[in-house]
């Protein structure tokens, strides 16, 4: 899968452009990095993007994935997940209920059900702990835990808004390594959202600086 985004931009209300048209092409696999200050319209253009956009703000572009053009299609349709800084989890839910609710709904049955969510357990360094919980994790056990539910609905793209920087320093470099290894290996396109040259020194695509 590759996400490529064309001559896309966001208009507020009175009608003028958050920021200049990016294009913007990310191959399968690849990591692309989107800087620039506090509130020039990055999480806007990642909603744009994503299909969020709230209702005041319109988009104008093309969002397309492999070249099919999912510029008109509601959020549900576009087979593009979202990972936020706040890793929101449902507290009334257990870890592993928290990951089953994102799973694929081609995942059906209660084993495969339950051997997709231990693999992604596994993966995330978190094996055992699926009757946890979430409210009684880590931050970085909650971001991991985070990134496998929103891969575990096979996206064809992922959207990353500054998901690190909640992290304390220490956790950071560690978990960020977890997330870039695993959206590569995952051959999926990424966006991720950050202030930190190092996140995108670490990520290794393109960089686009909004202004
Ligand atoms: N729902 C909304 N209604 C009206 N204006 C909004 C709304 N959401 C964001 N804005 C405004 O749109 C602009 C872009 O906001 P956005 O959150 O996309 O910036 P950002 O680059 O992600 O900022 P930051 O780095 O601080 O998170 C800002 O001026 C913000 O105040």
């Amino acid at each position: 899968m590759s996400l490529d985004l064309t001559r896309v931009t966001v208009l507020r209300p009175d009608g003028a452009a958050l920021f200049p048209q990016i294009d913007l092409s990310i191959p399968p696999g690849t990591i692309a990095t989107l800087t620039g200050a506090s509130g020039v319209g990055k999480s806007t253009l990642l909603d744009a993007v994503g299909g969020h956009l709230s209702a005041n703000f319109r988009m104008q572009g093309r969002v397309l994935l492999d070249g099919r053009d999912v510029t008109e299609l509601p959020a549900e349709r576009r087979c593009i997940g979202v990972m936020f800084q706040q890793a929101v989890m449902f507290p009334h839910l257990s870890l592993a209920d928290n990951l089953a609710f994102g799973l694929h709904p081609s995942v059906r049955g209660r084993a495969a059900r339950q051997a997709a969510v231990t693999e992604a357990l596994d993966m995330a360094g978190l094996t055992g702990m699926g009757a946890r919980d979430p409210a009684t994790l880590s931050g970085g056990q909650r971001a991991r835990a985070a990134l496998m539910r929103t891969l575990l609905a096979r996206p064809c793209a992922v959207l990353l808004d500054e998901p690190f920087s909640a992290l304390d320093p220490e956790r950071r470099h560690e978990i960020r390594a977890f997330a870039l290894a695993t959206i590569r290996s995952s051959g999926i396109p990424a966006l991720l959202v950050t202030h930190d040259r190092a996140d995108a020194d670490a990520a290794g695509g393109p960089v686009v600086a909004l202004s």
